[in-house]
């Protein structure tokens, strides 16, 4: 853990995504919020069951790409906490359970302009704000707008434009085109070695771990016998 130097309280941003899979995008945005608020760290938090979206790819392997991204920064983190919870993710569970972890901390929850322009739908949105600041980053293609939201609940940070989606990345690889550097270099040999959204590739479940799902962990233990 990476402690302020001059005792004040930690300052945290949380990088919700389904990260399916994870891009630059993602990294870049965690990385200028992080440089620009001072934080000490960025959790990525893999969503579990990500109730407006229709259907992803098994929580593991989102996850484990997620740790692959991230590792080689020691100021990013991955938590597992909304795949643990189980059931639909929600905001307001994330960051309840984050702060239970670090109550002292200061929060900042990290959302790309079409996410941010979204929220009023999010579960409890309300309370959400007592919880974290929101910091909303420009996306190519999305307005970036805080109208909606209370005042002073947000502040909107303009990123570099990086046109990358998980969205375009999967239809990418199943249709053969590479994904070289829109993801970083490891997640595209992940994806490569589980065989990830190409056809046949393990069963898009609403998040966790279907029926023909197996997963690297599976694997992992497979081997191990
Ligand atoms: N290129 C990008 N630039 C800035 N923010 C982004 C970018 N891509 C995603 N984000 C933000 O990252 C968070 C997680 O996004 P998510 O994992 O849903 O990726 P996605 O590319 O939007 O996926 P999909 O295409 O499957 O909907 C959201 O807040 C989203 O707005
Ligand atoms: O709390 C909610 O109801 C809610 C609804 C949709 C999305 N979110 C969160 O928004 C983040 C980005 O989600 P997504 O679906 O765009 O990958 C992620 O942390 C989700 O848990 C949260």
């Amino acid at each position: 853990m990476i402690r302020p130097p001059d005792g004040r309280r930690r300052r945290i941003g949380v990088m919700g995504g389904t990260f399916d899979p994870i891009h630059h995008g993602h990294l870049v945005a965690a990385s200028e919020v992080s440089h620009l608020f001072g934080l000490d760290e960025v959790v990525f938090v893999p969503t579990g069951q990500p109730w407006q979206k229709e259907s992803v790819t098994p929580a593991e392997h989102r996850y484990l790409m997620t740790v692959i991204a991230t590792a080689a920064n020691p100021r990013f983190s991955v938590s597992r906490v909304d795949i643990e919870r189980g059931g639909p993710t929600y905001t307001l569970d994330t960051l309840r359970d984050l702060r239970a972890q670090e109550p002292e901390a200061e929060w900042f929850f990290i959302t790309g302009a079409d996410a941010l322009s979204a929220i009023m739908s999010w579960k409890d949105v309300d309370q959400l704000f007592e919880l974290a600041h929101f910091v909303g980053v420009t996306r190519p293609g999305y307005q970036l707008t805080d109208r909606a939201l209370p005042n002073g609940s947000a502040t909107l940070l303009e990123v570099p434009a990086l046109a990358i989606s998980s969205t375009d990345c999967r239809r990418r690889v199943a249709g053969g085109v590479p994904v070289w550097y829109l993801v970083p270099d490891g997640v595209v040999q992940y994806i490569a070695k589980y065989g990830l959204y190409r056809e046949g590739a393990p069963a898009p479940t609403n998040g966790m771990v279907g029926p023909a799902g197996g997963t690297a962990q599976d694997e992992q233990q497979e081997e191990a016998g």
